[in-house]
């Protein structure tokens, strides 16, 4: 049975060097399991932070990056080396500095004159049938508790596919491809990962049982975690 955990560190910086940790040993215990790893990247500030002390921790050094495969939970639709992609934000913060198989990352598509809808279906080729196995699938948490592209109240939540183009986002940019939610809960593991003061209210609303926060249905096959510094986690009156 999937289990659920709540992990309070007090800051931004210690909750990016404690994602960092598991993120490496959980990449390290994949390898020694079966020779490859797969994770799935999110963006945002915190996300940003984690790769960055990715990068600077001398234990990534025992991760074969070569085996190694990078998928996105969403993507901001813009054209390719744009800053705000989550794709761009990853490789300055991490991924340019490591020997990957271009071939196992799996950026989602830039805009390049076709439809969100064509890049979502290409991604979803991308993916195959059966989905890969996740081994980590990370989540930043919006002001308003979104995850991926996944917003409150937004027709995207009612897409049945393994991904799906967005529209009218809430938060620019107004396109985007993301993973769906039955996507997203294929993964071994989810981890939702927030920090600081704007996250309190929508961290604590899906913690507490609002069932309108998309991130409240984010869940992984075998865990959860919810991986928050104090602030992000002021307003959550329950320990799972
Ligand atoms: O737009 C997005 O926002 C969320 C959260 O970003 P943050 O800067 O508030 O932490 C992110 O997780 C998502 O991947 C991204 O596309």
């Amino acid at each position: 049975m999937s289990k659920s955990l709540v992990v309070v560190v007090p800051d931004a910086d210690v909750l990016a060097a404690t994602v960092a940790s598991r993120l490496i040993a959980k990449i390290v215990d994949a390898q020694a399991d079966r020779g490859t790893a797969s994770v799935v990247l999110t963006g945002g500030r915190i996300a940003k932070k984690v790769l960055e002390t990715v990068k600077d921790a001398p234990e990534a050094a025992a991760i074969d990056w070569s085996q190694v495969d990078l998928w996105w939970g969403d993507e901001r639709f813009l054209p390719a080396g744009d800053a705000e992609r989550n794709e761009t934000q990853a490789r300055a913060a991490l991924l340019d500095a490591l020997p990957l198989d271009p071939a196992k990352v799996h950026a989602m598509p830039a805009d390049g004159g076709q439809t969100p809808e064509a890049a979502a279906a290409a991604y979803a080729a991308e993916l195959g049938d059966p989905l890969p196995p996740f081994d980590v699938l990370m989540l930043g948490v919006g002001e308003d508790g979104h995850v991926a592209s996944l917003f409150p109240d937004h027709p995207v939540l009612n897409e049945t596919g393994t991904t799906a183009a967005v529209h009218n986002s809430p938060k620019p940019p107004p396109n985007r491809v993301t993973l769906t939610m039955s996507t997203i809960r294929t993964a071994d593991e989810v981890w939702l990962i927030a920090a600081g003061p704007d996250k309190t209210t929508s961290v604590g609303a899906a913690l507490n049982g609002d069932k309108s926060r998309p991130a409240a249905h984010a869940t992984g096959v075998s865990r959860t975690y919810w991986l928050l510094d104090r602030a992000a986690a002021a307003d959550v009156t329950t320990r799972r």
